[in-house]
């Protein structure tokens, strides 16, 4: 009976290392930076990326460098959490390497600073390489106050935003995900995009 079960397994496993390796995702390994305002989440993600659970965080001021191994895509993730704070805002530029890839999180219920994180994105991608794909993720979708996502993407001008990357390099990606890592929710299907530009 065990023999039974173990040749299923090792056949369950095959199979699944086949799809991974259908998918481009298997033996992955790639880097991540996290971005946006203070309070969109950032270290909250990472955390939960981590351990699966939520704990609170003070305002990260140093960056912070962990490697996540990502179970959906089997992919292996190195993510640098950074502050999103005005003062170290300046940092980010230095992990904006060429090998890594961006998720800028953003506070989906806080209306007053969603023009703010506009403004940071945009000046963000002004000065990025286009072929750093970016994902922006609207974090906090659990609140009752969560913005739609059309509402969100008029004041992030996003059309505007992915026109100007393109008409820059036809190739370059962006795309957005609705996500709460609270509930668990949204952030494993932006893994898995962003997966396929590492
Ligand atoms: N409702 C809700 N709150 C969240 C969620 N994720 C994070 N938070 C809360 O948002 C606040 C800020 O979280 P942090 O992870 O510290 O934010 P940060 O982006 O790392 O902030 P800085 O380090 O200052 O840049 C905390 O009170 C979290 O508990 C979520 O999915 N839903
Ligand atoms: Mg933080």
């Amino acid at each position: 009976m065990s023999t039974y079960l173990s040749a299923f397994w090792s056949s369950v496993s095959a199979l699944v290392s086949r799809l991974l390796e259908t998918l481009g995702l298997q033996g992955k390994e790639g880097s991540i930076v996290l971005l946006g305002l203070d309070n969109a989440g950032k270290t909250t993600l990472l955390h939960r990326l981590q351990t699966d659970t939520i704990r609170s965080f003070p305002p990260t001021d140093r960056p912070t460098e962990s490697a996540v191994a990502i179970q959906l895509g089997g992919i292996q993730f190195r993510v640098t959490d950074l502050g999103g704070h005005e003062a170290v805002r300046h940092l980010w530029s230095d992990y904006l390497t060429e090998n890594a890839a961006v998720l800028f999180v953003v506070d989906a219920a806080d209306a007053v600073r969603l023009e703010e994180a506009a403004y940071e994105l945009d000046a963000l991608l002004h000065t990025l390489d286009t072929n750093i794909a970016v994902c922006v993720l609207l974090n906090k979708c659990d609140l009752p106050v969560a913005m739609s996502t059309a509402t969100i993407l008029q004041i992030l001008e996003w059309g505007r935003l992915e026109q100007e990357r393109k008409s820059k390099d036809a190739d370059s990606a962006m795309a957005i995900f609705r996500i709460s890592v609270f509930k668990g929710e949204g952030y494993s299907e932006a893994f898995r995009w962003i997966g396929k530009y590492l």
